[in-house]
């Protein structure tokens, strides 16, 4: 069973009040000795601080305003972070619960939240002194790696599932200058022959195994917090959001824990997690439906939404004590009901990929079964930019009409 307290004595192994820890074992590990860090650890690390800061000491603006809650002062930076927190008031009463507020990821530099992870992950891997940098990936990931490797002067490997990553995600890491190397097998597979190289020192993993990874991406939870307090003064009751590696599902909690040890927040005002998966890759709701500790992997895994083609998600030790704990749930959505949602939120202006969707499919079969009450304030995260998956856009919206070169015809047409 993981253990996710933040302990309070402080190793000797840490450096500026910062070290990792692994969360089955309790063992402590220097933060930046080891590129391995999946070898001889027995369980997945965390990134563990002296001290942890309340609101009142962040300062600036994106991921770095929370220096003070990061392991650098400054990252690999193209900027990323500070993304809206849209109202979408024609959608909050279609859905019924109090408040809607959708926290759009896709706005981040290259369309997704991995670029929260990357500024401080590559930064690690420059204090490391890496020079390869490798991640398996269903697109977000590499698109990301590709870009942040670029501004690092470093170079880059992306192990993708040939035929299973959507075309904009591709492009960005061709033109980014990554190696693309296109795996006969599914995400997991990818990961685990990218887990290996890592383990045998030939490069530096940046998937969300990644414990620097997953302090970039806490922020998306400062920043909820944060933005959601500023306008209604008070917390959101709950946050839903698309689950693929589980990685924003433990650094959500991550970002709660620290802010309940900073004294900057009430173990009762976290937002209670709620996770949502594809229909056919959801082994993270079996478990949580079967009320298990770990997950068994799925082998065969299909969606629409590609980006959550995943069926052994990495952080679940993390991600499923950050579920309970602050009594949420996880539910699983079909590929038509995602379609739907992307619709409806591309009707409100916000244009996602089919994965974010997943959060308001989510949503709204949570709230039809009772499970969210009408009186919920609501933040879904919706992940990546609709630009992110081309083909599943022009699948969900209208088809071109033809019409003559004049005017006359073409407005004839239109009436
Ligand atoms: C667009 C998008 N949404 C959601 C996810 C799932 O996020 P996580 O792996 O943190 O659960 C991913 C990648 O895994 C993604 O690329
Ligand atoms: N959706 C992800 C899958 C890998 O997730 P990671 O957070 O562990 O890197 C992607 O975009 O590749």
């Amino acid at each position: 069973m993981a253990n996710l307290q933040l302990s309070e004595r402080v190793p000797e192994v840490a450096e500026d009040g910062v070290w990792l820890e692994c969360i089955e074992t309790g063992e402590t590990y220097a933060p930046f000795e080891s590129i391995r860090y999946t070898s001889d650890v027995d369980g997945l690390l965390e990134v563990r601080y002296a001290d942890y800061p309340g609101f009142d000491a962040f300062s600036g603006r994106g991921v770095w305003r929370y220096a003070d809650a990061l392991p650098f002062e400054e990252g690999v930076s193209v900027p990323e972070g500070d993304t809206p927190l849209h109202h979408v008031p024609r959608l909050e009463s279609d859905v019924g619960v109090r408040s809607l507020r959708i926290k759009h990821e896709g706005m981040n530099p290259t369309g997704s939240f991995k670029d929260r992870g990357m500024t401080v992950g590559v930064q690690a891997a420059r204090r490391l002194g890496v020079e390869r940098l490798v991640c398996a990936s269903t697109g977000n990931t590499s698109a990301a790696l590709a870009a942040y490797g670029a501004r690092a002067g470093m170079e880059t490997l992306v192990l993708l599932p040939a035929g299973k990553v959507a075309a904009g995600k591709v492009a960005q890491a061709s033109l980014h200058g990554a190696r693309i190397l296109e795996v006969d097998g599914n995400f997991d597979d990818c990961l685990d022959i990218v887990r290996e190289l890592a383990e045998r020192g030939e490069a530096y993993l940046l998937n969300s195994l990644n414990p620097f990874r997953l302090e970039g991406q806490k922020t998306i939870g400062f920043e909820i917090l944060e933005r959601f307090y500023e306008d209604e003064g008070r917390f959101p009751d709950r946050i839903v959001l698309p689950v693929g590696n589980a990685g924003n599902t433990a650094a959500l909690y991550k970002a709660f824990r620290e802010l309940v040890a900073a004294g900057a927040l009430d173990r009762s005002e976290m937002p209670t997690l709620t996770g949502v998966q594809a229909d056919g890759a959801a082994p993270m709701v079996e478990a949580i439906e079967n009320d298990r500790d770990s997950v068994q992997r799925w082998t065969d895994v299909e969606t629409r939404a590609t980006a959550i083609r995943i069926g052994n998600p990495v952080n679940a030790p993390k991600a499923l004590p950050g579920i309970r704990e602050t009594g949420g749930t996880a539910v699983a959505v079909s590929d038509r009901k995602i379609t739907d949602a992307q619709q409806s939120l591309a009707e409100n202006g916000i244009g996602v990929e089919p994965a974010s969707a997943a959060s308001v499919a989510g949503l709204r079969k949570l709230r039809r079964q009772g499970v969210v009450d009408a009186d919920e304030d609501v933040v879904c995260l919706t992940t990546g930019h609709l630009l992110k998956d081309p083909d599943a856009a022009v699948a969900a919206g209208n088809d071109p009409e033809p019409v003559p070169n004049d005017a006359d015809a073409v407005l004839d047409h239109v009436v």
